[in-house]
C-alpha cells in the first residue's frame, strides 16, 4: 500500500531546489518575450465555475476536469486550460474596449488525464491571447512569439507544425456529420487510430473520395509543399479557403524569417473544440509530448457576450523543462554566494557584513559558529554556497572559495573596510 502521509497523487510531484530555479528562470525568460511583443500579464483564478469550462465552450473532456461543489451547491472546476478564463474575463472587464488587447499569464492547469499515459494532472502554462484580430499578420505574429520564445528558453533545435482546423471542419460540413461525429473522429485522428478512423468512416454515407481524404491527412505533413497537395484532394469552399490562408500565414513568417522551424500537418486536429482556423503544435527532441498547443478561435468570446476573433498558445512549461534537461542545455541556478559563520564574539559585525553585502545585490547565508571550519565547508559545498567567511575572532578571519577551495585570513577590520568599498 502506498504511504499517503510521505507520497504525492499520481500526476502530480514536488520540485527539487534545483529544478525550481531553473524552471522559474525558464519562466523568467518566457515572460520576458511576452513583454517585448507587447503583451501584459493578467492573473485569473485557479478554479472557476464549470460553466466557463463546460463542453459547449469546447476546452476539455468533462472527465478530464477536476470537479467539486462550494458550500452553495455550485460546481467548480479546476481550471484545465486557462483560454476560456482569459475570454470570460476579457468580456467581462475589457467589455467596451477597444480591441486588439493583449494579454499574458503564467499559471497552473489541471486535467485528471488516464493515469497510464504517466502524464503530469497538474503543469504550469505560459501563455498569450491576441483579441479582437483576425488577420494573417496576427496569426504569424504569434507564431513568430512561440518560436522567439523557446529560443530564449534556450532550445536548439524544435519545430512548429501548423494544421487548419477550418481545413478539417469544411471536409466534415461537407461529409454531412453533426457535432458529436465530428468529435468523435477528430478525437481518433487526433490520437493517431486510423483503424478506429476507419472502422467510424464505413458506418458514415460519404462518398469514397472523400473518406479517402479523412484516411490521408496523416500524409498531408511536411513542408509548404503540403498545401498544394491537399489543395488537390478537395473542392470544398471552406477548405480551400483555409490552405490559402495557411500560406499566406507561411510567407508571412518567411518575413520573420522564422521558417526553417515551420512544418505543416493537415491531420493536425486538437481535443479541444473551439478552434476555428489555424491550429499549432511544438516539439523538441527528449519529450513525447507538445510543449507548446494554440490555434485561433474566433467563436469563443462570442459566448462571454463579446463577439471578436482570438488567437493564442501556452507553452508548458514542465515540458519544456524535461526537454531541456535531457537536451543537457544548461540553465543558470539561483545560488547563495556566501556564508558567514560567526560566534557572540563576531556577531555585530557579521551582520554587518551580511547587511551590507545583501544590499549590493549578493545572497548570503548566516549562521552561528557551532560546527567546525571543515563541517561548514562541507555543508557549504553541498548547499552549492560560492566561499565561507568564517569569523571566529577579530584578528583572523578565514576566507574559503569553495569554487577553488582557495584559503586566506584576513584581520576582521581589512575585511570590513573590503565591504565598504
Ligand atoms: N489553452 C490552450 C492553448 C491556447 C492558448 N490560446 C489558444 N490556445 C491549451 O491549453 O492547450
Amino acid at each position: 500500500m502506498i504511504d499517503r502521509l510521505l507520497h504525492t497523487p499520481e500526476g502530480v510531484r514536488d520540485l527539487n531546489i534545483s529544478e525550481t530555479s531553473k524552471k522559474l528562470e525558464l519562466q523568467n525568460r518566457i515572460g520576458s518575450v511576452f513583454h517585448r511583443y507587447g503583451f501584459r500579464d493578467i492573473q485569473t483564478p485557479t478554479f472557476e465555475y464549470y460553466d466557463v469550462f463546460n463542453h459547449e465552450r469546447g476546452t476539455v473532456d468533462i472527465r478530464e476536469m477536476y470537479k467539486f461543489f462550494d458550500r452553495d451547491g455550485n460546481i467548480l472546476t479546476l481550471r484545465p486550460d486557462i483560454t476560456p478564463s482569459i475570454a470570460r474575463y476579457v468580456s467581462t472587464y475589457f467589455k467596451n474596449e477597444e480591441t486588439p488587447i493583449r494579454v499574458c499569464y503564467i499559471g497552473n492547469t489541471f486535467r485528471n488525464g488516464k493515469s497510464y499515459q504517466g502524464k503530469l494532472r497538474e503543469f504550469t502554462q505560459a501563455g498569450v491571447e491576441l483579441i479582437g484580430i483576425n488577420s494573417e499578420d496576427a496569426d504569424a505574429e504569434i507564431i513568430a512569439m512561440i518560436i522567439n520564445s523557446l529560443s530564449i528558453a534556450g532550445l536548439k533545435k524544435f519545430q512548429i507544425d501548423l494544421g487548419q482546423a477550418g481545413f478539417f471542419k469544411g471536409l466534415t460540413e461537407e461529409a454531412g456529420l453533426d457535432v458529436s461525429e465530428e468529435e468523435e473522429l477528430r478525437n481518433f485522428i487526433d490520437e493517431k487510430n486510423f483503424i478506429a478512423v476507419e472502422e467510424l468512416l464505413s458506418k458514415y454515407n460519404m462518398s469514397d473520395d472523400l473518406k479517402q481524404v479523412f484516411l490521408d491527412l496523416p500524409k498531408l505533413f511536411g513542408s509548404v509543399e503540403v498545401i498544394e497537395k491537399a489543395r488537390k484532394l478537395t473542392n470544398n469552399k471552406k477548405a480551400l479557403e483555409s490552405l490559402d490562408r495557411l500560406e499566406k500565414v507561411y510567407n508571412i513568417l518567411c518575413d520573420y524569417g522564422v521558417e526553417n522551424n515551420i512544418s505543416f500537418d493537415l491531420g493536425l486536429v486538437n481535443s479541444l473544440n473551439y478552434y476555428t482556423g489555424i491550429i499549432f503544435r511544438g516539439y523538441t527532441y527528449g519529450t513525447g509530448v507538445s510543449i507548446v498547443d494554440g490555434g485561433r478561435y474566433d467563436t469563443l468570446l462570442k459566448q462571454f457576450g463579446k463577439d471578436v476573433p482570438a488567437i493564442g498558445f501556452a507553452i508548458v512549461i514542465d515540458e519544456l523543462m524535461s526537454a531541456i534537461e535531457r537536451q543537457k542545455i544548461s540553465l543558470p541556478e539561483y545560488n547563495i554566494d556566501t556564508l558567514i559563520v560567526y560566534n557572540q564574539q563576531t556577531r555585530k559585525q557579521a551582520i554587518k557584513l551580511s547587511e551590507e553585502f545583501r544590499s549590493n545585490g549578493m545572497n548570503v547565508q548566516i549562521g552561528l559558529l557551532d560546527k567546525n571550519l571543515e563541517e561548514n565547508i562541507e555543508y557549504g559545498k553541498k548547499q552549492n554556497i560560492g566561499g565561507i567567511m568564517f569569523l571566529k575572532n577579530h584578528d583572523e578571519v578565514i576566507l574559503v572559495n569553495l569554487e577553488t577551495m582557495d584559503k586566506s585570513i584576513v584581520a576582521m577590520n581589512e575585511l570590513l573596510d573590503r565591504g565598504e568599498e
